[in-house]
């Protein structure tokens, strides 16, 4: 099955009078229940070709289906809640809810897609025991280090049991042993719940993890590499 199909995808970007090409016609399709790694040199596309798949922007031609929806069919608002409740997102800077503890922004997005309270208490519990961090659910960010807000950020981009979790250079702002082992972490919730990955990095111990590796340069898909065979459905 496939969570992700783009054919024929370009984007660019407008600055001043310059067109800036990021992404050139491509075509990809992106197993469901894989790790795929986006790798590329800096400023290759994979931020905007995560943006594409996450459903953030929307490319300037070609067509995009996610988790089987035709997303660039979707007016805002039922884009929005699209986005909600498939699509998981991890950042390198965390962006947890400085207010919020560790509890409550695990259980946000929970609010936003109206799960009830029994349910949000039973995953958010879930959640803080599979990523580790059960004894700091009353901690604000503030109050937690860089390894365990990341996975505060991660328990939050599982919460909804998305069809697919993205990530944009999740170990970026990590000591090199933290993310060694939240990328650990990662991989095995991503085998458990048979999730679909969608990693951009530099980090060769990120690409040495993928199921699927695609390699982009100057905007345009230069190898796919399938490094683990995919199991039948
Ligand atoms: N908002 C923007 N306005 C203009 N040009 C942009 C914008 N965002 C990205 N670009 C350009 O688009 C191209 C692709 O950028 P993108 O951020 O997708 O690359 P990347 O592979 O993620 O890079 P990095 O690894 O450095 O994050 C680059 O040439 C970049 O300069």
């Amino acid at each position: 099955m496939s969570s992700v199909i783009l054919k024929q995808v370009s984007k660019h970007y407008r600055l001043d009078a310059v067109e800036v090409p990021a992404l050139s016609e491509i075509t990809l399709t992106i197993a469901s229940g894989r790790f795929t790694v986006l790798s590329g040199p800096s400023g290759s596309g994979k931020t905007t070709l995560l943006n594409l798949i996450g459903c953030i922007d929307q490319p300037d031609s070609g067509t995009l289906t996610v988790a089987g929806e035709n997303v660039l069919a979707l007016q805002d608002d039922a884009l929005a809640d699209f986005r909600a409740r498939h699509i998981g997102f991890i950042f390198q800077n965390f962006n947890l809810i400085p207010v919020l503890n560790a509890y409550e922004n695990i259980e946000y997005p929970l609010l936003l897609t109206g799960v009830d309270t029994r349910e949000r208490q039973r995953r958010v519990q879930d959640l803080l025991d599979a990523v580790g961090l059960a004894d700091r659910a009353k901690n604000l960010p503030g109050q937690l280090s860089g390894g365990q807000r990341q996975r505060v950020a991660i328990a939050r981009a599982l919460a909804t049991n998305p069809a697919l979790v993205m990530a944009d250079e999740p170990t970026a702002n990590l000591d090199s042993h933290t993310g060694a082992a939240i990328l650990e972490l990662m991989r095995n919730l991503q085998c458990e719940r048979r999730m679909s990955f969608v990693f951009s990095s530099h980090d060769p111990n990120v690409l040495a993890m993928a199921d699927d590796a695609v390699f982009i340069r100057d905007g345009r898909i230069t190898g796919i590499e399938q490094r683990t065979p995919e199991l039948a459905a």
